[in-house]
């Protein structure tokens, strides 16, 4: 008879009677926004991975309320873009026939798959930068019990992104492509992680301004957030509609990286010229000694006596130091330079828009359309 593999338990083999994972159908028929269905989709998505643990892996009670709090905490808050676009996406995708509401369930479940990714690399990305608020609230790693468990608690939102995707799509033709998929986004996200923290040597007395180039700060940016922010989305969704030929995904790839570097700039604009209050987090760019568009359009038109100015005082935890930085970026009027690079980019992602033939262009419009000009 059939030998069990070593490690394989009886089990597993009860995973298959497991009831199938009730998608809230009525709930999402009734909403009218793709926000609302998207959102419709969260509350038994995050039950189903506290029940997950709770029962294969055995978990006690209070690790399921550990993960069911931090989810919670860290996974909903923020804009949603990534989610929502696989939805909307999906149905674009879909043509006149539009998206049952257990289609827009599914589509959801890896919108919510991106937005769990997007809480795995934010928990991290909080602690590394030594952020303090994050989505109007203390960041994960802040709160007196957690600290670095914010390490383990960003490994498993990770694992909760592939736990949805074979629990959901386990069966699909494309599901090995769309775990590949997502593998791939995540190194790919990891590299521009890696280029954006040692953009400056660590323990360096003044900044090493050579490195802020545009060139260095274009690869970095591509990788650390266009692949995951706006490609993943959108290549998700492309597989999800049975979308297979390689020509469409790279029209997509190379669209989603001209939008992920104008939604970085902008995110860099907000972190030094936002309210917290509406962006949700006070900007540490500056002290951070990061690679932000702000410095090199600065480095850019410094005079000698302004590059001396940010040598001495950019990348320091010292809110006066921050001033004079800041007092250098009013100077040069960087502001207006950016509203300027907001129009040309703007109206030269329409005119690249114009050239695709191959995909609906509103997969792409609608999203441009909700980042273009944004506060927060
Ligand atoms: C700029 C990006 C890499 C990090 C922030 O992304 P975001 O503005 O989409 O954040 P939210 O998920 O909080 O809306």
């Amino acid at each position: 008879g059939f030998i069990a593999p070593p490690g394989h338990n009886d089990d597993d083999d009860e995973d298959e009677h497991k009831p199938p994972f009730q998608y809230p159908l009525k709930e999402i028929a009734s909403k009218t926004t793709d926000k609302e269905k998207f959102l419709s989709v969260y509350p038994c998505l995050r039950d189903s991975i506290a029940e997950y643990f709770a029962t294969k892996h055995e978990m006690v009670p209070e690790g399921v309320n550990w993960i069911t709090e931090m989810i919670d905490y860290s996974c909903v808050g923020g804009k949603m873009n990534r989610g929502i676009t696989v939805l909307t996406v999906a149905r674009t995708l879909s043509g006149s026939s539009g998206l049952t509401p257990r289609e827009e369930a599914r589509a959801s479940v890896v919108g919510w798959g991106i937005e769990f990714l997007q809480a795995f690399f934010l928990v991290a990305d909080d602690l590394m930068d030594d952020s303090k608020t994050r989505r109007g609230q203390p960041c994960w790693y802040l709160l007196p019990k957690v600290g670095t468990i914010a390490v383990n608690d960003s490994f498993l939102l990770e694992s909760f992104v592939f736990t949805f995707l074979k629990e959901h799509f386990g069966k699909e033709p494309y599901y090995i492509k769309l775990v590949e998929l997502f593998l791939e986004t995540i190194q790919q996200t990891e590299c521009g992680q890696l280029l954006d923290l040692t953009s400056q040597p660590k323990d360096a007395k003044t900044a090493d301004l050579s490195r802020f180039t545009i060139e260095r700060y274009r690869k970095i940016v591509k990788y650390k957030t266009a692949f995951y922010s706006f490609y993943l989305p959108v290549a998700s969704a492309m597989l999800m509609s049975g979308v297979t030929n390689s020509k469409s995904f790279k029209t997509a790839r190379n669209i989603c990286c001209i939008m992920g570097e104008y939604f970085q700039i902008q995110d860099d604009v907000l972190d030094c010229y936002g309210t917290p209050e509406v962006i949700g987090k006070v900007g540490t760019d500056i002290q951070d000694n990061k690679c932000s568009w702000l410095i090199v359009q600065a480095l850019d038109r410094a005079t000698p006596e302004q590059r001396k100015v940010i040598e001495e005082n950019y990348g320091k935890w010292d809110d006066a130091k921050v001033a004079k930085i800041k007092a250098i970026y009013n100077e040069m009027g960087l502001k207006s330079v950016f509203e300027k690079y907001e129009e040309d980019s703007y109206a030269e992602i329409q005119e690249e828009l114009k050239k695709i033939n191959d995909i609906p262009q509103e997969v792409f419009t609608l999203f441009l359309d909700k980042i273009y000009k944004r506060s927060k």
